[in-house]
């Protein structure tokens, strides 16, 4: 493990050079380095610093985008009359050709102004744009019935009050995400079934307090993938979608399993037919 972690950092800190000594685009390991360099950090610090977030960024990276498409092409497995409404949608925007960014601009959905909330909510959810966004609608939905992580967490900086409670310094809050999208008092009776057309009208029309919905977490540490992640889960479901129909398979065995995100225990079976 300790020899992996070694080859890991030495990878990480080749690819920095690599990196430094070229002269191309602003990307993101040169605004790392840059923080890193700006900092009171000596060079072993400035090392770890480096090296650590490439590794956070890294490790959402690779699964985290799949597990919700694969939810989501569950749930439109077993909502056939949903796969049927996006099917048509990525029909008409793609119109036989592969997806390119101003064909998914189409599908992009909302936008907050700033000004209107408290938080910096960088995820794009609350007005709707343009009116192709069955296909958001459904991720949306997906996300909430099945969140990617089951909490977030945050710690106290400071003794503070909290919905009534005194926390101490140091304490760390744990919201778990289920209990924030299981409630009928915000969602509605119909809070356990797939029904994206609650998403219709943004989240503000989803729910009765909008900021629980929160997917993407909230504040200046929200995820630094999420635009990336509902590009590429939406390519993934479009270039399915407008190839195949697809059902769920009898071996499927329905198990989300809490690992560090919320998973299928056995998989995902379809049942997948050319269109
Ligand atoms: C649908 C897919 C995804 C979901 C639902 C998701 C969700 C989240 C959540 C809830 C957080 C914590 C935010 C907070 O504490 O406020 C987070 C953080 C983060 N995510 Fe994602 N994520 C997704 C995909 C990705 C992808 C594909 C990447 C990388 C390419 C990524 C990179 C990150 C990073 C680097 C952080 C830490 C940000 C920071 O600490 O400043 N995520 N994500």
């Amino acid at each position: 493990m300790w020899r992996l972690e070694k080859e890991i950092h030495t990878l990480i800190l080749k690819e920095v050079k690599r990196n430094e000594e070229t002269d191309s685009e602003k990307n993101i390991l040169q605004m790392l380095i840059e923080v890193a360099k700006n900092s009171y950090l000596g060079q072993a610090e400035t090392d770890n610093f480096v090296v650590d977030n490439c590794k956070n960024i890294c490790f959402p990276a690779y699964e985290n985008g799949a597990v919700p498409a694969i939810w989501t092409l569950m749930l439109l497995a077993l909502y056939p009359e949903w796969q049927d409404k996006i099917r048509a949608e990525v029909l008409e925007i793609f119109n036989g050709q592969l997806p390119s960014s101003a064909m998914l601009n189409k599908m992009k959905t909302v936008s907050l102004k700033p000004s209107e909330h408290t938080f910096s909510y960088s995820f794009d959810a609350f007005i709707l744009t343009g009116k192709s966004w069955q296909l958001t609608m459904v991720i949306y939905e997906s996300l909430r019935l099945y969140p990617l992580g089951c909490m977030l967490t945050r710690e106290a900086v400071r003794e503070t009050r909290f919905g009534g409670v005194d926390v101490p310094k140091g304490v760390s809050i744990w919201v778990m995400m289920m209990t924030l999208y299981e409630d009928p008092n915000i969602w509605g009776t119909d809070v356990l079934k797939f029904n994206p057309e609650r998403f219709g009208n943004g989240i503000n029309g989803a729910c009765k307090v909008p900021h629980v919905y929160i997917p993407f977490g909230t504040g200046p540490r929200s995820c630094l993938g999420q635009h990336f992640a509902m590009a590429e889960i939406k390519i993934i479901i479009s270039l399915l979608a407008s190839n195949f129909t697809f059902s769920l398979s009898p071996k499927y065995r329905h198990s989300p399993v809490m690992n560090l995100i919320i998973e299928p225990e056995f998989g995902v079976d379809l049942l997948v037919r050319k269109v």
